[in-house]
């Protein structure tokens, strides 16, 4: 094949195309498509991606392709066309869906080099020419800062320098050094006598190889095992007893972690019930969504495992996703405890250059399950067998950036190829899941029951304007503080909640209420402890603590709100003798740190887990009993159509890490506002009765899932132009979609200013409405001159979990 039609790495509208490449004739038997290349793209060279491979091409004086990046295609033909499918469905780039399919390491790092044109440094100004003195090129960066680029540029005018444009990868193959005897053993043995008798260590080493029968081992070891040092292996190298080698490795974040093997358990009737249908899907390859509700501690994961062993079994592949937060080291345990070395981890705690090992693992075959975050749904399995998605309502399956997909859809159009089944398992599944089963286009598998049937946690709800009014100050309930202490007093283990989402600690003025906002976003700031700093969660803005209000001088000027900082110090007060882990981004923010948290608490070096969200999932140790929420109802404010869905979510959750074991459970929820519906219904674990006081307000107020939604957002510096924009832009709508649909807006978003930017938007809620795409896809055409030049953005999110 002579020409590759290769899309590039230049996310911009205008390059949003293949571009023809002529292949050069040493490499045309080498190339397919799924392959990275460099090419020439104006003065530069980028990378891109080979779509398709053809014998003509309309377009003349094409250049070539000046590198292959891979020998191997990275992304497989399935993945191609995923990636095509992923433009249409969500509108981004074609080169941001592969590039949101591959890890991160693989995208190429551009840098510019200075490179010296002229044999005589001399005729270089003096501010440049220290640079060149010992070298012909030097990195762009390194003289940018002293010399300024009009300076450079004048040079490169005259002939004298030029810009070298330098594709790399953002990280590399780690390779290590082993060294390997080049003699058989007893070849070896005999050609010892050689060595002279001073040289020990040199002896020590050969024997090292004979004793233990080792033909190569890496360096590091070798020398840390013996003893010995770098220059006796040199000189057995050049006597010709070893040689040396580099080799490729991978960098394995739990090298040094055993796994216990465990084994298949007997299922129960619900867990039985429940499998036969997949298992069912597997050997008859047929593609069928599954919707596994079952409550929490009902033995979902088993069957998990017990279905994978199937997938295998068939020599097939299988996909595993967690949310992020849960794919704690108990998770990964579960499944590599069960499977091994056919495990491969994918997940953000991991380096940049851990991933990518991990994912070349999938990559060569050497492993046949993936257990990871969202991305993880890209794995580039060719014999999908199976996917598995836990905890579907989660919301992080969603990309918050471009390409704004769902895993969900992804996970179900590659299921649907390879005619395999989907699982969404979940103790509280989102509406949109639950209404599809309801209407048959999910299957229902339903665990009613915790395995050897177990009671669920009795749930207390305490009112906390009750306590107030009686004058209970303090954030713990009179309730909570009291089973905490006895549970401290049986050396049981409680684990505490504290809602952030919505929440944060705020600066306010008691005397005239002013309070601390981001100067570039309409937003309060939040106050961080350390430091006594004020900081803007959007932007980054940072500020001290001021110790009187900017606006009244007064000197009450107070925070409010309350950070797990701020409890664990009330807690230290209250049961002094109470050791306490707290976890929460602070104290998680180190590699590793989460997952040593986790195991000091569930080797009981403290009595009580304090944390955000965090905490809340997949948790399971024996000795919790008590579980408490400390704030159950900061969510319910947001303005956010899912705010109760996902506060009974929440609360089912953690309730649901008590009593998992042998000793029951207990959980208190303390809330300023008892009677709302979301609290109640979490409180008597009845998802069924949840679901239909939701869907009756979903349906009045025209929401998901009853409607789709689309949410444009447009922001720019200037108000004025904002409001211009998305007027136009309501106005198109409302001319191009049909009747049933609406849109609402033009108005300022919930939070109407961040960094400078001004926000607007417009909702789509739309059934059917065959014009969609193209209609959007018209806007950003429309604006796409405006939005390269002009600082506009205009950003489409087709199934928005939130409004903000
Ligand atoms: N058939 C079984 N026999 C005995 N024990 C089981 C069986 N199935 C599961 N278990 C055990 O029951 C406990 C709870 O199961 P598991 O964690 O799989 O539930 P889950 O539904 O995934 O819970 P959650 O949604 O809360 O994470 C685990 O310790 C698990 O090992
Ligand atoms: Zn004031
Ligand atoms: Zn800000």
């Amino acid at each position: 094949m002579k020409y590759a039609s290769v899309i590039v790495d230049v996310p911009a509208m205008q390059t949003d195309r293949a571009f023809d490449y002529k292949v050069p004739e040493e490499w045309q038997k080498l190339v397919k498509p799924g392959m990275r290349v460099i090419v020439p793209f104006g003065p530069r060279k980028v990378q891109g991606f080979i779509i398709q491979l053809k014998d003509h091409s309309d377009y003349k004086r094409l250049k070539s392709i000046t590198e292959l990046v891979d020998l191997t295609p990275c992304l497989t033909n399935e993945l191609l066309q995923l990636g095509q499918w992923l433009t249409e469905t969500t509108l981004c780039f074609k080169i941001s869906a592969f590039q949101a399919m591959l890890p991160a390491a693989m995208k190429a790092k551009y840098e510019k080099v200075l490179g010296l044109l002229t044999n005589d440094v001399g005729v270089l100004p003096e501010s440049i020419r220290p640079f060149f003195e010992k070298r012909h090129h030097v990195d762009l960066k390194e003289i940018q800062d002293v010399v300024p680029l009009s300076e450079i540029q004048k040079e490169m005018n005259k002939g004298h320098l030029e810009m070298i444009y330098q594709v790399k990868q953002k990280t590399n193959r780690k390779t290590i050094k082993v060294i390997k005897c080049s003699e058989s053993f007893s070849k070896l043995t005999k050609m010892l006598a050689e060595i002279p008798a001073n040289a020990k260590k040199q002896i020590e080493i050969v024997e090292y190889f004979i004793k233990n029968k080792i033909s190569e081992i890496p360096l590091h070891v070798l020398l840390s095992e013996t003893g010995t040092s770098d220059a006796s292996v040199k000189s057995l190298i050049t006597k010709g007893f070893l040689f040396e080698e580099m080799k490729e490795v991978y960098r394995d974040p739990y090298e040094d972690r055993h796994f216990e093997k465990t084994l298949p358990l007997a299922l129960n009737k619900e867990q039985k019930d429940a499998i036969d249908p997949i298992i069912h899907s597997i050997k008859e390859n047929h593609h069928d969504v599954f919707l596994m509700y079952g409550v929490t501690g009902s033995g979902k994961t088993e069957v998990y495992l017990q279905s994978i062993e199937e997938v295998l079994k068939v020599g097939k592949e299988a996909i595993v996703l967690v949310p992020e937060i849960s794919l704690t080291p108990q998770m990964v345990h579960r499944f590599k405890g069960r499977f091994g070395s056919k495990v491969a981890v994918l997940h953000s705690g991991l380096s940049t250059g851990e991933k990518y090992d991990e994912w070349r693992k999938i990559h060569r075959k050497e492993v046949q399950l993936v257990v990871g975050a969202r991305s993880a749904i890209f794995a580039p399995f060719e014999n999908l067998g199976m996917v598995i998605i836990d905890e579907e309502h989660e919301s992080s399956y969603k990309q918050e950036e471009n390409p704004r997909y769902h895993a969900r859809d992804v996970a179900i159009y590659r299921a649907k190829l390879h005619n395999c089944p989907v699982v969404l398992g979940s103790a509280t599944p989102t509406l949109e899941s639950f209404a599809r089963s309801k209407k048959g286009v999910y299957k229902l598998l339903t665990l009613k029951e915790r395995v050897n049937k177990r009671e669920m946690p009795k749930v207390e709800i305490i009112d906390m304007r009750e306590e107030l009014r009686s004058g209970n100050r303090s954030m713990f309930s009179r309730s909570l503080l009291d089973k905490l202490t006895d549970r401290l007093q049986k050396g049981e283990q409680s684990v505490l909640l504290l809602n952030k989402r919505g929440y944060s600690s705020f600066v306010m003025c008691r005397d005239c209420g002013y309070v601390n906002g981001c100067p570039h976003c309409d937003i309060s700031l939040t106050y961080h402890r350390r430091g006594q700093q004020l900081k803007c969660h959007y932007c980054g803005y940072e500020e001290v603590m001021p110790s009187r209000c900017p606006e009244c001088n007064s000197e009450h000027i107070r925070f409010f709100g309350t950070g797990t900082q701020k409890v664990e110090e009330e807690l230290v007060k209250v049961l002094p003798e109470a050791r306490v882990i707290r976890m929460d981004v602070d104290t998680t923010g180190k590699k590793g740190a989460h997952e040593k948290l986790l195991t000091k608490f569930g080797q009981k070096q403290a009595d009580i887990l304090l944390g955000t969200q965090m905490i809340a999932k997949g948790l399971d140790f024996p000795d919790v009993t008590l579980v408490g929420v400390l704030t159950a109802d900061t969510m319910l404010n947001l303005p956010d159509f899912r705010a109760s869905e996902k506060t009974f979510q929440l609360l089912t959750q953690v309730s649901g890490r008590a009593g998992r074991h042998e000793l029951p459970g207990e959980v208190v929820i303390q809330t300023y506002t008892p009677e709302h519906y979301s609290i109640e219904l979490a409180s008597q674990y009845d998802y069924d009765a949840f679901y239909l006081q939701e869907m009756h307000l979903r349906k009045s107020h025209d929401y998901p899932p009853y409607f789709y939604i689309v949410l444009l957002t447009i922001s720019h510096p200037d108000i004025t132009k904002v409001i211009s924009v998305t007027e136009e832009i309501a106005i198109f709508l409302r001319r191009n979609l049909g009747n049933e649909t609406r849109i609402l807006g033009p108005v300022a978003s919930p939070i109407p200013r961040i960094k400078d930017r001004y926000r607007y938007q417009c909702m789509v809620k739309y059934k059917r409405e065959k014009n969609l795409h193209e209609t959007l896809q018209k806007i950003l055409e429309h604006y796409q001159q405006e939005m390269s030049s002009n600082d506009l953005m205009i950003s489409i999110d087709l199934s928005p979990n939130t409004l903000m």
